[in-house]
């Protein structure tokens, strides 16, 4: 298959949660164990914003009601119109993702269940298949792409108004455009919201080696692919993305972990 014209660039994602117990930057890819020889790597400086204070929301009609993990939470505005637009079936994700359970997704088989890091670090992802990176003599065998992080993309300052409707929902989200060499003001920057609607958003579930002990290496990073998804993965939705990619070698039964910051 003709390789897609994406850029990659390294680095990106920043993740900000709006739970004093639960927010965390998802910073990225700091493993700089990948490379690619058909792209640029550009390494990013992850940010952290929290939310500050509860403020009223936004004026608006639309309202939509979403269930999380945390609950049911009701959204109105062009926050409503946001969250209504996700459809986790336009990059080859599925609708929801079952815990416990063997999925595919990207055309490997993967599980979502509790982290080796322990039951109240939450979830981890697993893989059910070996994915072979190098053979013996350090020749890469398969493709580096695992799936993309999946959810809708919009500005910062829409995720922040999001964030002030509803302060007690536990949530995050990867900002792209972080890259050295972005032009986007501040406000403009987008990120990929990991939850309320999380169906489908496999890489969410990724747990971090910052702070584990004894330190783990990570296996994958995320990076910012300029241009759309493979075809087979509806490329008409985004103009460009964010894909996971594995760094070595993996065996099944072992967890994903990449480097990113979080508190
Ligand atoms: C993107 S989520 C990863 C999936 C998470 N385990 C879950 O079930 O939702 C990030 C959160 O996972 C937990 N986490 C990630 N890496 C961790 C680590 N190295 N040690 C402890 N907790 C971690 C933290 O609670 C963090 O806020």
């Amino acid at each position: 298959m003709t390789p897609p014209p994406y850029v990659l660039s390294q680095g990106v994602l920043a993740a900000i949660g709006n739970a004093p117990s639960h927010a965390f930057i998802v910073g990225i890819g700091a493993s700089h164990e990948a490379s690619n020889p058909h792209h640029e790597a550009r390494p990013c400086l992850p940010s952290v914003r929290q939310r500050s204070k509860a403020q009223r929301p936004s004026e608006g009609h639309a309202r939509t009601i979403v269930e999380g993990r945390w609950g049911m939470c009701e959204f109105i505005g062009k926050c409503a119109n946001i969250i209504q637009s996700w459809n986790p079936t336009v990059l080859g994700l599925l609708d929801s993702l079952p815990y416990d359970e063997e999925v595919v997704v990207w055309g490997r088989r993967w599980i979502v269940k509790t982290s080796t890091l322990g039951e109240r670090h939450g979830y981890g992802v697993y893989a059910c298949e070996d994915i072979i990176v190098e053979d013996s003599t350090s020749c890469r065998r398969e493709g580096l792409t695992l799936f993309p992080y999946g959810g809708p993309i919009y500005k910062r300052r829409h995720w922040n108004m999001i964030l002030r409707q509803h302060p007690e929902w536990k949530t995050f989200a990867l900002e792209m455009d972080t890259f050295a060499g972005s032009t986007r003001r501040h406000s403009d920057v987008r990120v990929i919201d990991g939850d309320p609607i999380r169906s489908g958003n496999i890489a969410s579930f990724i747990n971090s080696t910052v702070g584990t002990r004894p330190k783990h290496r990570a296996n994958c990073e995320w990076v910012f692919v300029e241009g759309p998804p493979p075809a087979s993965y509806g490329e008409t939705y985004h103009e460009d993305h964010c894909l996971v990619l594995v760094t070595r070698t993996i065996r099944s039964g072992d967890e994903l972990f990449t480097h990113y910051e979080w508190n």
